[in-house]
């Protein structure tokens, strides 16, 4: 996991978002392609792709198994570098992973042997930041994600959706600019999965953090994304690009109005071919 932010805040005060606190996350790719290649095999995993998400945007990538979501989103997140082509956030090169690219994925991801809150506190404590501020972070990440009562309890007592809420603190915990979601709702029963997307639209709107997050669950990009980008493989790349014209507020109501329904039909269509 990458190191964490100065905490910048004193106890006692919001640690969520300080007026000295930098905003913006803008991400731009440009011309970014990965080839895998070994002595025996050359594999285009990504054609170039040009793709800019605005600061504080939610935007979705979908796209059939393979087309290379996950290796852009590790490009990003700076696990992986590009063959070819650049990542800039807010205008300086990404050269590796960073406490300002926060990650969640599927797989929970905390450490066993820490409890909730320690797992919270991790990034920070990693950066030096004083047990008193560390306490004021993970009280107010705790809030966000609803689990005050959890915050003694080992990742073993939670269910599976109470742990990826832990894994999105954790990772909010590091003050990061942008967060990058890796199908992190998946292995989610779909009650479960319904209620975690409300909750994330819920801290993106508090947090005013940019979010890049991977799907194959159409239903929930169109609920979650103010953009929708459409990848198709061999090799990977962008098909098309969607922006989702629907309320800011996304209540449960919004999946029944005929502009979100005409969306779902539009993409799946799309990925049909
Ligand atoms: N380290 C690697 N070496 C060789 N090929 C790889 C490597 N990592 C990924 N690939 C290939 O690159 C392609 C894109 O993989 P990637 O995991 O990015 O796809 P994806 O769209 O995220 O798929 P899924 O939706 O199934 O998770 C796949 O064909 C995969 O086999």
């Amino acid at each position: 996991m990458p190191p964490a932010g100065p905490a910048r805040t004193a106890a006692g005060t919001d640690p969520g978002r300080d007026a000295g606190a930098k905003q913006a996350g803008e991400i731009a790719v440009t011309g970014l392609t990965k080839v895998y290649e070994t002595k025996k095999s050359r594999f285009e995993a990504l054609a170039p792709i040009d793709l800019t998400v605005g600061a504080n945007a939610f935007v979705t990538i979908v796209g059939p198994s393979g087309c290379g979501k996950s290796t852009l989103l590790r490009i990003v997140a700076g696990l992986d570098e590009p063959t070819d082509g650049s990542v800039l956030l807010d205008g300086e090169e990404v050269v590796g992973p960073g406490a300002e690219r926060g990650m969640v994925f599927q797989g929970y991801t905390l450490f066993p042997w820490l409890t909730v809150r320690e797992n919270i506190e991790y990034g920070p404590k990693l950066k030096g930041v004083s047990t008193l501020e560390r306490r004021a972070i993970s009280s107010h990440y705790l809030k966000v994600i609803k689990l005050e009562s959890f915050a003694n309890a080992y990742p073993k007592q939670l269910s599976g959706g109470m742990k990826q809420r832990v894994a999105i603190a954790r990772a909010l915990a590091n003050r990061p600019k942008v967060l990058l979601m890796d199908e992190p709702f998946g292995a989610l029963d779909a009650q479960t999965k319904l209620e975690m997307q409300e909750l994330l639209l819920e801290v993106w709107e508090k947090e005013k953090t940019t979010v890049l997050f991977i799907t194959h669950d159409i239903e929930e990009a169109v609920f979650l994304s103010q953009r929708i980008v459409v990848m198709g493989a061999h090799p990977g790349r962008i098909l098309k690009t969607f922006d989702v014209a629907l309320p800011a507020r996304r209540t449960p109501e919004v999946r029944e109005l005929p502009g979100f329904l005409a969306l779902k039909r539009e993409l799946g269509a799309l990925l049909k071919h």
